[in-house]
C-alpha cells in the first residue's frame, strides 16, 4: 500500500462513526489481501478523483507504477473507451449513494497506452463514518471481450455471407429447409419463402434424376454420403417453384450444433455448365462414332485427329495420319490436282462440297462425297479445318435400285410406261432428225383373263414372264419392249427401214408367241393381237402414235386375234364409233333405254300360251330399236352384261306378276349370260327380283345356253343346282350345237331343253337337221323333260313337231296361227292379245328370226 493516509474502511454493522480494534484489523488484512490479490487490479479515488490507492495487480495490468498513479487524477490514467459518461456517473452515483455500483464490463485505455477490457465494481469507503474514497476493483476481463467479440463478428460476417452470397445456401434441418438465403430463393424462382421453408428439398426436384433413379432415394444417399465424410459434393438437377428444371453443383455439409445433425447446403446453378458438357460430350461422340470419316487439321494443314471410321472409310489408320501434312493422297484422292483445286475453293469461300471417286488404301474406288470447312476462331482467323468423307456407295446402290424399280415393270423387269415414253421421245427425236421411220407394236394377249380365271393369277404371272423374255428376243438391242400393264406390251422399233420390216417383226413375234409354254404342271397355247403404227404416217407425236397402235391392236382383235394390224384411218372413224356406242350403252341403263319385248311359249297339243320368253331391246336415242346382237357383245366387253342382266331379271319378273294379278299366270323366261353365271351372287339377285316383284318363282324360267353351261366345266351342276334351290325352273337354251355329252344332262337340275333354231329352218331339205331334232326330243322325253322347238315359222315344221312328240315351240307361226285361226285354241290368240295390249309384245310376225338371248 502505497499511500498510508488512505485506508480501506467499510461501515461497521451498527456503528455510525469510528470503527473499532477490530474493525481495523480487519481491514488491516483485507487491504494486504487486496495488496496481494494477483486478479484484482485494486485502486482508490478520494473525492477529488485522484488516485490514493494503486496495488500491484493495476501497476501489472496498467502498466502505470504506483509513485506514478497516486495522487495522479484517475482520469488521466484509464480512460473509459466508450461511455466514458456513463463511467464517470457511475462514479459519481457511488459518491452520491454511498453505495457500491453493479459490476459491469468497462474499456479503458490506461496512460502506459493499454487498452483493456475490465469487469469492475465499485464501492465506497467510509472513514470516521465519513465517506472519504471510492475504491475501483477490476479484473481483466479483455481475453474474453476479444474471444466474444470475434465470436460475435464471426456471427455477424457469417450472416452478411449468408445473405449477400450469390450461391444459393439453405440450412437442413431433420430433412426441412429450416433457413435459405436470397440467392435460394432467387434460384428456385421463389418469391416466398414461406414456399420452401419446412419443405424436403426432394419436394424441388424431378421425380427421378437424369439416372433414372427416384430423387427421394437419390437426396437420401447424398446425404448419408454428406453425413460420413463431413462433406459432399454432386450435381443434381432440380425443379424451381415455376416448374423449371435446372442443373446444380450441391456442396453438402454435415454440421453438429446442440447435439443437433444439420446440413449446410451450398447450390450453385451449373445448367450452363452442363449444356456446353452435354454439347462437348455430343460432339465428341459425334466425331467418334459418325459412320463418316472425320479428320480435324491445323492451319498447317497437318491432321491433328482422325475417328475411328476414318480407317474404316479410308483405309488408314489414326497412326498413320495424327501429326501428317494434309494431301489428297491421305483422303483418298489421287488427282493432287484435283484436291488443290478443292482446297483453294475451300479456303476462297470457306467451306466446299461435292461428289467425288476416292480411293481405299489398297486400291478399291468408292464413290464420296466430301465436305470441306475452315474453322475460325473467336477473333475470327481461320484456326483449323475439318474435313468430312461420306462413303455413298449404298446411297448410290439404293437410288439405282429405286430407279430401276421407278422405270420397270416389277413383275417382267421389262422398262414401264414411263421409260417406254422417255425411250420414246428419245427415239421420235432422233427419227425427226434423221428423217427415218419408227414403228410401234401394241400387243395384246388373247383371252389372258381365261387364263387367270381358270389357272390363277400365278399362272398368269409366269405366262407374262415368259412372253417379255420371248418379246426381247424378237427385237434388236436399240428397240424398246416394255409392259404397259396387264397384258399389254408395247415395242418400239427404232429406225426401221420400211413398214415390211414392222411386219416383219410383227410375224415373227406372233409366232414367238404361239409357241408352246409349259408353266409348271400346265402346257397353254397363247396368242396376241398386234396393231402397228408408223412415224412420221401415223402420227407425229407419242400420244397419237400410242394411241394409233391401240386401236390398230383392237382391230386385230376384231379381225379375229391372233393377227397384227397396221393403223388405218377408216380404222380410227370406226374404233371413234365405237367408242361413243359405248358410251351410250354406259349411259342406258340409267337413262331407262331398255325394253324387254315377250315370245310365247305355246303349248303343240292344245295350242295354249304357256309361258313367255323376255327379249331385251335397246331404244337408242338416234339409231333406233336394236336387238340385242348389236349391242350383247358390247356390253360383255365393257363389263355391262351383269348390271343388265339382273334388270331384266326384275322386269321380267315384274311383267309375269301383273299377268298373275290380272289372271293369265304365264312362266316367264329370262334368258341368263355368262357373266352373270360366274358372278357368285346370281341366286342372290334372282331371289331378290321374285321377292321385290312378289312373282312365285314357279313362275320364273331360267335359260342357260348349253355354252355357256359347258363352259362352267365341273362346277356345272353345283351352281345349277343354287338356283335350283329357289324353285325357279331350268331350261338348257339353244340345245344342240354346244357339243355337250348327253350323259351330262342327267346330272343338270333341269327341266326342259330348247331345240336350237338353226335346226328349224332346214327341217325339210336337211335330213341331218331332222335327224338331230328327232334325237333331242327322243332324249329329252327319256330324261322326262320337256322339250321346246324355237324358230317355228311354218305348218309344216309345227306339223314334224308334232308327229315327233315335241312339246311347245317358239316362233312366227304363232302369230301367223293366230291371225289364221289355224292355232288349236283360243289360247294362244288371248294371251298374245293380253300381252299387245301392254305394248310390251312384239306384234304377230315381228319377232325377229334370230335373236340372241338376254
Ligand atoms: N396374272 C396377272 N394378270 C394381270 C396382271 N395385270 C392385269 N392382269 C389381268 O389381265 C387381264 C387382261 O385382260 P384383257 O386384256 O382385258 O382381256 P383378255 O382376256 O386378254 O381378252 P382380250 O384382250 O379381249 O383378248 C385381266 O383379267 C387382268 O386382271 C398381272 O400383273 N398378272
Amino acid at each position: 500500500m502505497g499511500d498510508q493516509e488512505c485506508s480501506v474502511a467499510a461501515p461497521a454493522q451498527g456503528e455510525s462513526g469510528r470503527p473499532g480494534q477490530q474493525a481495523l484489523d480487519l481491514i488491516a488484512r483485507i487491504v494486504a489481501a487486496i495488496e496481494l490479490t494477483p486478479l484484482v487490479a485494486v485502486h482508490s479515488v478520494d473525492r477529488g478523483g485522484r488516485v490514493c490507492f494503486w496495488n500491484q495487480t493495476c501497476v501489472q495490468l496498467y502498466g502505470v507504477a504506483a509513485e506514478q498513479a497516486l495522487g495522479q487524477p484517475l482520469a488521466q490514467l484509464l480512460q473509459p473507451q466508450q461511455r466514458a459518461a456513463e463511467h464517470a456517473a457511475a462514479l459519481e452515483q457511488v459518491w452520491h449513494s454511498g453505495r457500491p455500483s453493479p459490476a459491469r464490463d468497462w474499456q479503458l485505455r490506461s496512460a502506459a497506452g493499454r487498452l483493456l477490457w475490465v469487469y469492475s465494481s465499485m464501492f465506497p469507503v467510509y472513514r470516521g463514518g465519513e465517506l472519504q474514497q471510492v475504491f475501483c476493483m477490476d479484473i481483466d476481463v479483455t481475453a474474453r471481450r476479444r474471444e466474444e467479440g470475434a465470436l460475435l463478428s464471426v456471427g455477424a460476417n457469417f450472416r452478411q455471407m449468408f445473405e449477400q452470397s450469390s450461391d444459393a445456401i439453405l440450412v437442413i434441418e431433420r430433412d426441412r429447409i429450416a433457413e435459405l438465403n436470397p440467392a435460394a430463393l432467387a434460384l428456385f424462382d421463389c418469391a416466398d419463402p414461406g414456399r420452401m421453408l419446412g419443405k424436403s428439398l426432394a419436394d424441388f426436384s424431378p421425380l427421378r434424376q437424369d439416372g433414372g433413379a427416384l430423387s427421394a432415394q437419390a437426396g437420401l444417399a447424398m446425404a448419408q454420403q454428406a453425413h460420413r465424410l463431413g462433406n459432399w459434393r454432386y450435381d443434381w438437377r432440380y425443379t424451381s417453384c415455376g416448374g423449371r428444371q435446372f442443373w446444380a453443383e450441391v456442396l453438402l455439409t454435415s454440421i453438429t450444433l446442440d447435439h443437433e445433425f444439420l446440413f449446410y447446403a451450398v447450390v450453385r446453378d451449373v445448367s450452363a455448365r452442363k449444356l456446353a458438357e452435354q454439347r462437348l460430350y455430343l460432339a465428341a461422340q459425334v466425331f467418334e462414332n459418325s459412320r463418316d470419316a472425320i479428320l480435324l487439321a491445323d492451319r498447317g494443314p497437318s491432321v491433328i485427329a482422325v475417328n475411328q471410321a476414318y480407317a474404316a472409310v479410308t483405309g488408314l489408320s489414326p497412326a498413320e495420319m495424327v501429326g501428317q501434312a494434309l494431301d489428297g493422297e491421305r483422303v483418298g484422292i489421287e488427282d493432287g490436282e484435283l484436291f488443290r483445286q478443292i482446297w483453294c475453293a475451300m479456303q476462297d469461300q470457306g467451306h466446299w462440297q461435292g461428289e467425288i471417286w476416292a480411293q481405299r488404301r489398297g486400291g478399291a474406288r468408292y464413290p464420296a462425297w466430301l465436305s470441306l470447312a475452315a474453322i475460325a476462331d473467336q477473333q475470327g482467323v481461320v484456326s483449323n479445318y475439318m474435313l468430312i468423307l461420306s462413303d455413298i456407295s449404298e446411297r448410290k446402290r439404293s437410288e439405282e435400285t429405286t430407279r430401276h424399280q421407278a422405270e420397270h415393270d416389277f413383275l417382267t423387269d421389262l422398262p414401264n410406261r414411263v421409260l417406254l415414253l422417255d425411250r420414246l421421245s428419245l427415239a421420235l427425236t432422233a427419227a425427226r432428225r434423221n428423217h427415218s421411220m419408227l414403228a410401234i407394236l401394241f400387243l395384246d394377249l388373247d383371252r389372258f383373263k381365261h387364263i387367270n380365271d381358270t389357272l390363277g393369277h400365278h399362272v398368269g404371272d409366269l405366262l407374262l414372264k415368259e412372253v417379255a423374255a420371248r418379246l426381247v428376243k424378237c427385237v434388236r438391242a436399240v428397240d424398246t419392249v416394255s409392259r404397259q400393264g396387264g397384258d399389254e406390251f408395247v415395242i418400239i422399233l427404232a429406225d426401221i427401214g420400211g413398214i415390211d420390216q414392222a411386219a416383219h417383226v410383227a410375224a415373227s413375234v406372233l409366232q414367238a408367241i404361239t409357241q408352246t409354254y409349259e408353266l409348271e404342271l400346265h402346257r397353254l397355247d397363247v396368242t396376241t393381237s398386234i396393231g402397228i403404227s408408223i412415224f412420221p404416217d401415223d402420227g407425229a407425236d407419242i400420244e397419237t402414235l400410242v394411241k394409233n397402235a391401240d386401236l390398230a391392236m383392237y382391230h386385230a382383235k376384231e379381225g379375229g386375234r391372233n393377227r397384227f394390224q397396221f393403223f388405218s384411218a377408216e380404222m380410227n372413224a370406226q374404233i371413234v364409233e365405237r367408242v361413243a356406242f359405248e358410251n351410250g350403252l354406259r349411259g342406258a341403263l340409267r337413262e331407262g333405254q331398255f325394253e324387254l319385248e315377250f315370245q310365247p311359249e305355246v303349248d303343240i297339243a292344245s295350242g295354249a300360251t304357256l309361258g313367255a320368253e323376255a327379249l331385251i331391246r335397246w331404244r337408242h336415242p338416234q339409231l333406233g330399236l336394236l336387238l340385242p346382237e348389236r349391242f350383247i357383245a358390247v356390253a360383255e366387253d365393257c363389263g355391262l352384261m351383269v348390271g343388265i342382266g339382273n334388270w331384266v331379271l326384275r322386269e321380267a319378273c315384274r311383267q309375269a306378276r301383273r299377268w298373275q294379278e290380272q289372271g293369265r299366270p304365264l312362266v316367264v323366261a329370262v334368258n341368263i349370260s355368262l357373266a352373270q353365271l360366274m358372278q357368285n351372287n346370281l341366286a342372290h339377285s334372282v331371289a331378290e327380283a321374285l321377292e321385290v316383284s312378289g312373282l312365285a318363282p314357279g313362275l320364273l324360267e331360267l335359260e342357260l345356253t348349253e355354252a355357256i353351261i359347258m363352259r362352267q366345266g365341273g362346277a356345272a351342276p353345283a351352281k345349277l343346282q343354287a338356283l335350283r334351290a329357289l324353285g325357279v325352273g331350268l331350261t338348257i337354251d339353244d340345245f344342240g350345237t354346244g357339243y355337250s355329252r348327253l350323259g351330262h344332262l342327267r346330272d343338270y337340275p333341269v327341266d326342259k331343253l330348247k331345240i336350237d333354231r338353226s335346226f328349224m329352218a332346214d327341217l325339210a331339205a336337211e335330213p341331218g337337221d331332222a335327224a338331230v331334232v328327232t334325237a333331242i326330243i327322243g332324249v329329252a322325253r327319256s330324261l322326262k323333260l320337256t322339250v321346246v322347238a324355237e324358230g317355228v315359222e311354218t305348218a309344216e315344221q309345227l306339223a314334224f313337231l308334232r308327229q315327233h312328240g315335241c312339246d311347245r315351240y317358239q316362233g312366227r307361226y304363232i302369230a301367223l296361227a293366230a291371225a289364221n285361226g289355224a292355232a288349236n285354241g283360243a289360247d294362244a290368240d288371248g294371251a298374245v292379245a293380253a300381252q299387245a295390249a301392254e305394248g310390251r309384245v312384239p306384234a304377230p310376225g315381228g319377232a325377229p328370226g334370230s335373236d340372241p338371248r338376254v
